[in-house]
């Protein structure tokens, strides 16, 4: 695949034998803008590798479980912007995720919405690896930037009415932010058997669509200064 970027391999971070030191921590982004702030904000971090997702939760599986099938990986992290439920996570915030939920995954019926769970095919929730989003969580914390910490939401349809905001806060208790990729990331990471994590910069609030209001590049700052903060626990151990 062409659209990555290896940041392993640059002069003085070789390993004794000459070759480069493989990333051991992959970042998932789905698009460029968002992989590129990313980017910035690790600096040349050799231990982190950057991959595109794309949108939504199919292709972030498919590209997530190809980028870890090679193996020694000892983190994957979603990240990118998303929407921020109203009273939880504002334009600007950061979102660390604890549990990375598939809101959207399971069956209407006419009494209203059953998840998987409830049909014995499985799980709509993937918890987020509690040891590394601490650590996560103090950085970003430590560097004065503003962080939330909640469920995030994956929805294959981005919310775009207030009613399927307050029905999706509803299925999923304390719903902080909203995107497309992060459960698709954690069902491969899962299957490698590899600990996730998902941080998310809100660049717009869940509800009515109002693509006018999007914050991108506050967002993308926001991206940028996480990981500029966050690097330093990919290069601790
Ligand atoms: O147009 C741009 O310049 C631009 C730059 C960076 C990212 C984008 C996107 O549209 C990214 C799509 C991506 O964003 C997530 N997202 C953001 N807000 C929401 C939301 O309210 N509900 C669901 N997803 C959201 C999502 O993960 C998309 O993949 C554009």
């Amino acid at each position: 695949m062409r659209d990555d970027k290896r940041l392993a391999g640059t002069d003085g971070q070789t390993e004794k034998a000459g070759r480069a030191a493989k990333p051991d921590i992959l970042i998932m982004t789905a698009v460029e803008a968002e992989r590129d702030a990313v980017l910035r904000g690790l600096a040349g971090c050799p231990r982190a590798e950057v991959r595109l997702a794309g949108v939504g939760p199919a292709s972030a599986a498919a590209r997530t479980a190809a980028a870890l099938a090679g193996g020694g990986w000892r983190l994957v992290i979603s990240a990118g912007i998303g929407g921020g439920f109203a009273g939880a996570a504002g334009i600007g915030d950061l979102v660390l995720a604890d549990v990375i939920a598939a809101a959207d995954l399971g069956v209407e019926t006419p009494d209203g919405f059953l998840p998987v769970d409830e049909l014995g095919f499985g799980t709509s929730r993937i918890a987020a690896d509690p040891d590394w989003s601490a650590r996560l969580a103090r950085r970003i914390e430590a560097a004065g930037l503003p962080l939330r910490r909640g469920p995030v939401l994956t929805v294959s349809t981005a919310t775009g009415t207030a009613a399927t905001a307050a029905e999706r806060a509803r299925r999923v208790p304390g719903a902080a932010a909203e995107a497309m990729e992060g459960f698709g990331v954690a069902a491969a990471a899962a299957a490698a058997g590899v600990p996730v994590a998902e941080l998310r910069a809100v660049s717009n609030a869940v509800g009515p669509r109002d693509r006018a209001a999007w914050r991108i590049p506050d967002a993308l700052a926001a991206l940028e200064s996480a990981f500029a903060a966050a690097k330093e626990v990919f290069e601790s151990r």
